[in-house]
């Protein structure tokens, strides 16, 4: 069991979000609210607005309608270079198909973003090692994606949204193309280095054991919440 602090902060949240494509209905009125340390499981019918969630709440589209808050800051209405740079310095990302880059050995996909945003590549090979080490692959720094299993690159894809000490992690379906076992592994992996680090993870699944790993679960119903939506442990 991995209670939450009745202390512990609200880190992201959004309020009244609306999001359409066209006619097509991404959103209808959200609100959610995640706490540091809190791993959220957001689940739904297919087609039915949890990617839009997650893509709203992360800065990757801007909803039409409602804002969203991150540390204290509204993060909605930032111009797309400075929604660039909250991805790159307070967000992570764990994706389905972990996207890391096939030419890169493990520790330098790793230490990219922290490059990109300035670091040495000294230091930051460092710390893509010590992480790599933290979830267990310290054996494969060297190797590229294509010499890894589906479970350990995708390990390494959590390293590398862990690496920048992001305040909240996004995932959408990170499990989805590893066998159950592979995957609960992942999930643990996933909820529990992030929750230990203080930083809140929202993950999108269809998966009953991936919710049941997360502290509550969020059901989407036609873009909008549904009432079938409490705690999962
Ligand atoms: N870029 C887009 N352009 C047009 N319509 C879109 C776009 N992205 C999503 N939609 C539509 O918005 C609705 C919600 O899609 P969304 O991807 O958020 O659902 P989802 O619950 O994540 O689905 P799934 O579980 O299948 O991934 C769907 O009707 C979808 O077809």
């Amino acid at each position: 069991m991995n209670f939450q602090s009745p202390q512990s902060q609200v880190v992201l949240s959004g309020h009244g979000l609306v999001k359409h494509y066209g006619s097509v209905v991404g959103l209808a009125g959200v609100d959610v609210a995640v706490r540091s340390g809190e791993a959220l499981a957001v689940m739904g019918p297919s087609g039915n607005g949890k990617t839009t969630l997650l893509h709203v709440l992360a800065g990757i589209l801007t909803p039409d309608q409602g804002e969203v808050w991150l540390g204290g800051e509204r993060v909605d209405q930032l111009n797309d270079a400075a929604r660039t740079v909250l991805r790159r310095r307070r967000l992570g990302f764990v994706f389905q198909d972990n996207q890391l880059l096939a030419e890169l050995p493990a520790d330098e996909n790793v230490a990219l973003p922290l490059m990109v945003d300035g670091l040495s590549r000294r230091e930051a090979i460092g710390r893509a090692r010590t992480i790599l080490a933290q979830v267990g692959l310290a054996a494969e720094v060297g190797r590229r994606p294509g010499e890894l299993s589906g479970g350990q690159a995708q390990r390494v894809a959590i390293a590398r949204a862990l690496v920048g000490e992001p305040q909240v992690v996004f995932a959408d379906e990170p499990t989805g193309a590893l066998d159950a076992a592979t995957g609960s592994q992942v999930i643990d992996l996933l909820v529990g280095a992030a929750t230990y680090r203080g930083a809140a993870v929202v993950v999108v699944t269809h998966d009953n054991a991936v919710a049941a790993r997360c502290h509550r679960a969020l059901h989407i119903v036609d873009g909008r919440v549904s009432d079938a939506m409490g705690a999962v442990r």
